[in-house]
């Protein structure tokens, strides 16, 4: 068996601790990037990476228990572009990587996200 159909993206990613971890690490990387950084000034990021946590746990076929706002609503008004959005996933997929996930793992991770891009990037 190749495995790559048998078992959840959730799993691939370590479950809920590997997760954790990863948000851990994105976020440090978003925090570290000027680009991104202003978004959060005012963002209780305990909160925030507990809410990625379990919006990533429920998108990729772990428990749903995410409490926070739908996509839309969590982004409406902040004036996110595409350009953010990219950099955003690229955080994402670099600590990915730093966490020694697949790149065919990632690719997928990417995939599900990009379906998102609507509900978040506001055009001008
Ligand atoms: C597919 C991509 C994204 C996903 C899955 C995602 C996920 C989330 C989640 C789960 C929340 C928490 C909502 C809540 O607590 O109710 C949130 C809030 C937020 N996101 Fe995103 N997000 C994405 C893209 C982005 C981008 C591109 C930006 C721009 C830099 C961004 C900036 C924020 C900010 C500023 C908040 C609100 C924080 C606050 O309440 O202070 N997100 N996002």
């Amino acid at each position: 068996m190749s495995g790559t159909q048998t078992t959840t993206l959730f799993e691939r990613l370590g479950g809920e601790e590997g997760i954790a971890a990863i948000v851990q690490t994105f976020y440090d990387r978003v925090l570290n990037d000027p680009l991104l950084q202003p978004f959060f000034r005012h963002t209780d990021m305990n909160r925030q990476r507990r809410h990625q946590t379990q919006f990533l746990i429920y998108a990729t076929g772990g428990a749903p228990r995410y409490t926070g706002a739908t996509m839309r609503k969590a982004h409406e008004g902040l004036g996110i572009r595409h350009q953010h959005f990219d950099a955003v996933v690229s955080h994402l997929a670099e600590a990915l990587r730093q966490h020694q996930v697949k790149e065919e793992v990632i690719t997928e991770l990417a995939k599900r996200l990009e379906t998102l891009r609507g509900e978040v990037v506001e055009e001008e």
